[in-house]
């Protein structure tokens, strides 16, 4: 008999919620162990994905955990905050009086459940709290990550291709940086199949575009869709899923994601939002893009910020 794929989500909330239905819909996990400090909440939101198993096309068991269940889990996907904190103002930072207490309140949990898997950040500030829990689990380099500028990438990734009417999996591009207001896009990095987009626009007017406005899209998206709801949901469940396949087939596959910085691009210290092949030991390689002068000093200028916000963990 092979081995079922079980996946723990931390946290029920909206995000949490979501990154379940969409393994279970997607048929990415065989089983979920929910986990969330509101039982009510928590018992509400299995009872909801167990009434779905039913018409699936793959078969799902859901049911609520404790951290000291998360030892039997080959991925767990961070999900606890308190998005509330972010109504009103448009900066992922302004959680991490939340995030990280709650963060560390159950790191040495995690550690004495036995848990020996991948986990996947998603809470924000992401770069940050992904570094408290890298630290904090002393799990071995790359099996602590954050889904970091994956879902701005995907962002992306959707503008390019409502500008340029090429399907989005034709597209390579990146949102670099911080999950976060200090992210950017590297222009020379963008290609189409391997056909860079300078070279496109050479000849195709669909690809002569306002670099500037777009880049501005994809960062504020996330705030449009805020406006409305208070929370994201789609976009964010998808990016994370989509690294729990990748895990769990041990694809290879390169995708941007938060993570440690040893020497990559110039810096160290800090998580950040950078290409990485991603398999079954979580992030195997960073990938180090030929990025331009101009961009490699954006890249720093990130780093920097979020250094910045790094700051504040001595307050807490
Ligand atoms: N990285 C990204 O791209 C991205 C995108 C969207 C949201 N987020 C972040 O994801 C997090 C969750 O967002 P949301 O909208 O679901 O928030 P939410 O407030 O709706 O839900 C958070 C859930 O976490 C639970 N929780 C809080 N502390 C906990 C703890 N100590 N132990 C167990 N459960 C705990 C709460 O009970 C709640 O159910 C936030 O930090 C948000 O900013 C990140």
């Amino acid at each position: 008999m092979t081995k079922n794929r079980v996946v723990g989500v931390i946290g029920l909330g909206h995000v949490g919620a979501h990154v379940a239905y969409s393994l279970a819909v997607q048929g990415i996990a065989d089983e979920l162990v929910l986990v969330d400090q509101n039982q009510q909440k928590l018992q509400s939101e299995v009872q909801d994905l167990r009434d779905a198993a039913a018409y699936l096309p793959h078969r799902v068991t859901v049911r609520p955990g404790d951290f000291a269940d998360l030892g039997e889990c080959d991925v767990i996907v961070n999900s606890a905050g308190k998005i509330d904190l972010l109504r009103g103002n448009h900066d992922r930072v302004k959680e991490m009086d939340f995030t990280i207490p709650a963060v560390r309140s159950y790191t040495e949990k995690i550690k004495a459940s036995g848990f020996d898997g991948v986990v996947i950040n998603i809470t924000n500030p992401c770069d940050i709290v992904t570094r408290e829990l890298a630290l904090g689990l002393g799990l071995p380099k790359g099996r602590v990550f954050g889904t970091g500028t994956g879902l701005d990438t995907s962002r992306l990734l959707s503008a390019l291709a409502r500008q340029t009417g090429i399907d989005h999996k034709s597209i390579t591009c990146y949102m670099l940086g911080e999950h976060g207001n200090q992210q950017f896009a590297p222009w020379s990095c963008v290609s189409f199949r391997g056909m860079p987009l300078d070279k496109w626009a050479q000849t195709d007017e669909r690809f002569r575009f306002d670099r500037e406005a777009l880049q501005k899209e994809s960062i504020g998206g996330a705030w449009v869709t805020f406006s409305g709801k208070n929370c994201t949901e789609y976009g964010i469940s998808t990016t994370a899923a989509r690294m729990v396949h990748i895990v769990l087939h041990d694809e290879k596959a390169i995708m941007p994601a938060s993570m440690e910085l040893c020497g990559e691009y110039g810096e160290s210290g800090l998580f950040a939002g950078v290409p990485c092949v991603i398999g079954a030991k979580g992030v195997e390689e960073v990938v180090e893009l030929p990025l331009t002068d101009e961009e490699k000093a954006k890249f720093h200028a990130c780093c920097e910020g979020i250094r910045h916000n790094m700051e504040h963990l001595k307050e807490l």
